[in-house]
């Protein structure tokens, strides 16, 4: 058997031998798992991945290889990937590169050759371990250092990482979905002029922002109420983003309680669900392990009707703590969590799952479409 070139330390002690791909060197994170058989470069390069490892239960990861146009952010932010079996050379005519050597040339470390399942049973058991990853050729460890790191590693908890991952400063977006058949960017009529705050979003939230007709201006995430408003908006969209949403709210909160005083239609996706419920003066919670994945059942209580999600998070908003006037309007069908809210007397309204979906299915298309008509009613 050849020597491991790769080794995850759980912060328990428990390690896990394998092959190393990508980068070499150690980072230290919190280990997540995700579910979803497709889309490995879309959530290695979701910012809301920051500060994770994210290990993949379904085993061929990595056949596809990895294109540019596929990448959610510039770089990848997730800190690392585990996998189960080593990549077999791409088969795909968009692969520029393989999973390996574009982990390498985006410094992100990836080991190879684990047992998932019995990993996955740990992250289970003991809810989001820290953990010290290390890849090195000559297959040299020091253990001891490596359970020491991922141990002295504080978690996700208290962190604000979205001023780590927004956008230096504000732009105009236009670009609409890759190869999208059913012709979103093309209507007619005055486009509606959206301010998204950027915590870490996804490029395929602005995409179908426009493809929903939107005319869309990113601004970072520190921007205030005055900032926002002085863009004229007549809607503020609430991004996803990494770190714990009771960190970023000690900025982000302010700007949405200022913006809600206009009554301007709010719309927010995960974190900027999160940031929402705190502004209206929910509160949110560490989940367990978290969701992670691209088929997960959520129902929307107002119709009765079941959309396949794509998640991605490690918090979750307490809906023991949703005020009066504000309704909560979805929920997961695995836990019973919340998955969405609105005002009982406006249209704001949100999300904790991904109706971008990438990867994922497009059954919840139709928030974008319910934003988008928020603020052209006649439109
Ligand atoms: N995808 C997201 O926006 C994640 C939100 C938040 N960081 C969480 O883990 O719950």
């Amino acid at each position: 058997m050849p020597t491991p070139t790769a080794c995850l330390a759980l912060a328990d002690g428990t390690l896990f031998y394998g092959y190393g791909i990508g980068a070499t060197g150690t980072c230290v994170a919190e280990l997540c798992f995700n579910t979803a058989m497709t889309g490995y470069q879309e959530i290695m390069t979701d910012p809301s991945y920051a500060g994770q490892v994210v290990t993949f239960t379904f085993p061929h990861i990595g056949n596809v290889g990895a294109t540019p146009e596929d990448d959610e952010s510039a770089d990848p932010v997730a800190a690392g990937l585990v996998v189960k079996w080593d990549p077999t050379q791409p088969s795909n005519w968009r692969s520029a590169q393989t999973l390996s050597e574009w982990l390498a040339a985006k410094g992100r470390i990836g080991i190879a050759g684990v047992d998932t399942r019995r990993l996955t049973r740990a992250i289970r058991a003991q809810g989001a371990p820290h953990v010290a990853l290390a890849h090195d050729p000559d297959g040299k460890f020091d253990i001891e250092a490596l359970v020491r790191q991922a141990r002295d590693f504080s978690g996700l908890e208290g962190l604000d990482l979205a001023k780590d991952v927004t956008c230096a400063q504000s732009y105009r977006w236009d670009e609409t979905r890759w190869a999208w058949p059913n012709g979103y960017g093309t209507r007619t009529g005055a486009a509606p002029k959206v301010v998204a705050i950027d915590f870490g979003a996804k490029r395929n939230i602005l995409r179908c922002l426009a493809d929903a007709g939107c005319d869309v201006t990113v601004l970072p995430a520190t921007a205030t109420a005055e900032d926002v408003l002085a863009q004229s908006p007549d809607g503020v969209f609430l991004s996803n983003g990494p770190g714990d949403p009771a960190a970023t709210g000690s900025y982000a909160v302010p700007m949405i309680r200022g913006v809600l005083e206009k009554e301007l239609p709010v719309f927010g996706i995960c974190l900027g669900h999160q940031m929402l419920a705190l502004a209206l003066g929910a509160r949110t919670v560490k989940m367990n392990h978290g969701h992670h994945g691209a088929n997960h059942p959520v129902k929307d209580l107002e119709t009765g009707k079941v959309e396949i999600t794509s998640m991605n998070h490690g918090f979750t908003v307490d809906s023991q703590s949703l005020p009066a006037g504000v309704t909560e309007t979805h929920v997961s069908l695995f836990d019973g969590s919340n998955c969405g809210i609105r005002m009982a007397d406006r249209p704001v309204f949100s999300v904790q799952y991904h109706p971008e979906a990438s990867p994922g299915p497009q059954d919840s298309f139709y928030l974008f479409e319910r934003f988008r008509a928020a603020m052209t009613p006649a439109g």
